[in-house]
């Protein structure tokens, strides 16, 4: 279980997350939806520690993540990996080398810089392409590929830390429709087969209906929603996104009276 108790995080006078309680039991696909500014990323941030909390707590398996520091920080972040919209991959290495960097904080620095990897984690690695069907790009340069294939990558890599969360800031925000499928059906495995938390940023609302368990809506930093995607009716999506919401749900067609 992860809890976020009175969850606040603030940048000088802005509230970007604002008292979050919530309870995530294992093995959930939240989908966190809302308009853009409405404190998505910071969230998904603050739980990971890459934006430090102003107040409340995160607990993870009854542990409090929210003061640790040095080696057990290092653990939490291994434990909760981030994919990234811009998949952040290093585009002049070979895809498998860029998944084999998913063993940094297991594996001595030398390995790395030498790219001697053991051959457990060589075969790690090519099981974890192999499951997204990408293990033939192993020796392609990460900045060949497509969008799709990069955050399929980003994902093996993001797998190779033997994470217990996978926290997805907007992950197919940069993907042509058919890629943001192939993404998404990526997340759904890593959710489905392997059983991790994933936490998931998403501007659509048809993919965060189609893919998540439970979605939590978010406000100026604060919930205002948290309910199973047959719950977020068109009304209640509406109240969420407010002025942009023709954009995410399509106009709204019983507000018009039909043309005579
Ligand atoms: N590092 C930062 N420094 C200052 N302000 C920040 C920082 N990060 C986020 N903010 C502010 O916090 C608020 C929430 O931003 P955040 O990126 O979390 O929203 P979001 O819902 O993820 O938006 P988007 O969908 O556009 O990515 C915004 O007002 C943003 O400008």
């Amino acid at each position: 279980m992860l809890k976020l108790e009175g969850l606040t995080t603030t940048f000088g006078k802005t509230c970007a997350v604002q008292d979050v309680s919530l309870s995530i039991p294992a093995g959930q696909f939240v989908g966190v939806i809302g308009r853009s500014g409405a404190g998505k990323s910071t969230l998904l941030r603050t739980i990971n520690r890459l934006a430090e909390p102003t107040s409340g707590r995160v607990i993870w398996r009854d542990a409090d993540m929210t003061g640790v520091s040095g080696s057990q920080l290092r653990d939490w972040r291994r434990r909760c990996s981030m994919v990234f919209q811009q998949f952040n991959l290093v585009g002049r290495l070979d895809v498998l080398n860029n998944v084999l960097m998913g063993r940094l904080t297991q594996t001595p620095f030398w390995r790395a810089v030498t790219k001697t990897w053991s051959s457990e984690d060589r075969a790690l690695a090519f099981a974890a392409l192999d499951q997204f069907d990408i293990s033939g790009l192993a020796s392609q340069r990460a900045d060949q590929l497509s969008g799709g294939q990069q955050q399929r990558v980003a994902i093996c890599r993001a797998l190779m830390q033997d994470p217990e969360i996978i926290l997805a800031d907007e992950p197919v925000a940069s993907l042509d429709p058919r890629n943001t499928g192939i993404v998404m059906d990526a997340l759904a495995l890593v959710n489905r087969q392997f059983g991790l938390t994933v936490l998931c940023n998403l501007h659509s609302l048809d993919l965060a209906r189609g893919y998540c368990d439970r979605l939590v809506g978010m406000a100026n930093g604060r919930v205002v929603f948290d309910g199973t995607p047959a719950a977020l009716t068109d009304a209640a999506a509406r109240e969420l996104y407010g002025m942009d919401a023709d954009e995410v749900i399509g106009p709204d067609r019983a507000a018009k009276p039909p043309v005579a």
